[in-house]
């Protein structure tokens, strides 16, 4: 039976959720998938760090409540989230990287991958920061280190755009695409729209695990246009930075204008896009738009995403599902493990 060693980086809602799955499902996958896993490490800048060759119980690491370094506890504890050690050092085959996304520079996420890389270590991320701002150096540093760099749940959770459009859409001349990237945003102008106030509706995506660690890149647009940067690169060929993606977030809407937009049988949606020209530039942007309600992307509602991939032979073919959540952002992390295990496993099977 096949063994993934796991080290967790960041042990907030979507890592812990990560865990909950393994402790759950671990049996399941085992006759599902050909693989079972093993937290061997995990490490958290509130909580401390842990390392255990023979596996952690993943149980035990949900249902304790621990306190400010209370992994110091644990056999192979320490109060602090040594993270450069534990990535280096501890017995993984893949790190799991879900600390919080920083659009800035990435970091520390950036450092955490290239660490995990150049130590031999596949990586499986739902952090954004790195895939948008180093995508390409991390891309070709697990190339040079003959690992995977894998990071579906950067865009719609684990709902598969990234992989399936550059795969199942190989061919079929992308050209552009239009959607709902934020989970947050839509949520919180879905609340307005039922009456309750802008900071209400935030801190009710807080306390569903959709939101960042700071909701200001939700709300301003800032988590939308990673997304974009991340979608352009990866389905156009786009070499796009944040600084090239025009950017307005949904806190400017006001109450007043949802109910007129209401009225009129239209709705605001926050938008991110991104359009080949004919001179081959691409033109990407966020902006709140409003929506007849008979537009494709009106009814998407809560923390469901939304993207039309526009393509010269198929017309525009549309994703749709859950696009934060901490299980549902958890199982994107799965599907980048069952992607490496294919890529390792299956595919070596099928060439002997
Ligand atoms: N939740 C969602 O729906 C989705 C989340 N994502 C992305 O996944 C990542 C994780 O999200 P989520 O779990 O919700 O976020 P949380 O804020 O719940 O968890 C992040 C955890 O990482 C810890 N952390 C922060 N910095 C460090 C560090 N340097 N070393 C070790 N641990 C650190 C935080 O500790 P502390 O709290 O003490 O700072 C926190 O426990 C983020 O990048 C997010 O953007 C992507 C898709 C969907
Ligand atoms: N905060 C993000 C998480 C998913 O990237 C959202 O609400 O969409």
């Amino acid at each position: 039976m096949v063994q993934y060693n796991i080290a967790l980086i960041g042990f907030g809602g979507v890592n812990r959720a990560f865990a909950e799955l393994v402790a759950e499902r671990n049996n399941r996958w085992r006759t599902e998938l050909g693989f079972q896993l093993n937290i061997v490490a995990v490490t958290d800048l509130n909580l401390g760090s842990v390392v255990s060759a023979n596996g952690i119980d993943a149980r035990m690491l949900i249902e304790t409540r621990f306190e400010r370094g209370g992994f110091a506890k644990l056999s192979g504890g320490s109060a602090e989230a040594d993270n450069e050690q534990v990535i280096r050092q501890a017995p993984a085959d893949i790190v799991a990287e879900a600390t919080f996304t920083n659009p800035y520079d990435g970091e520390p996420a950036v450092s955490h991958c290239r660490w995990a890389l150049e130590s031999g270590r596949h990586v499986i991320t739902t952090n954004k920061g790195p895939v948008a701002l180093a995508a390409a150096d991390l891309k070709a540093l697990a190339r040079r280190n003959h690992v995977s760099f894998e990071y579906e749940g950067a865009v719609m959770s684990g709902t598969p755009v990234i992989r399936m459009a550059k795969t199942m859409l190989a061919g079929s001349g992308l050209n552009g695409f239009e959607g709902i990237l934020n989970g947050t945003s839509n949520f919180v102008l879905g609340r307005m729209e039922s009456g309750l106030g802008f900071s209400e509706a935030i801190g009710e995506a807080q306390a569903l695990g959709y939101a960042e660690a700071d909701p200001t890149a939700d709300v301003e647009g800032h988590d939308v246009r990673l997304k974009v940067v991340i979608l352009a690169n990866e389905l156009l060929g786009a070499t796009l930075t944040p600084g090239d993606v025009s950017c307005r977030g949904i806190s400017s809407l006001t109450v007043g204008d949802i109910e007129s937009a209401a009225k009129e049988r239209c709705r605001w949606k926050l938008i991110g896009s991104a359009i080949r020209g004919e001179d081959g530039r691409i033109e990407a942007s966020v902006a709140p738009r409003r929506l007849a309600l008979d537009h494709p992307l009106a009814g998407v509602g809560g923390a469901i995403n939304a993207v039309s991939i526009n393509t010269d032979l198929l017309g525009a073919v549309t994703v749709t599902g859950p696009g934060a959540g901490r299980v549902e952002t958890a199982y994107a992390l799965l599907s980048d493990i069952v992607a490496i295990h294919r890529a390792v496993h299956v595919n070596k099977e099928a060439a002997e």
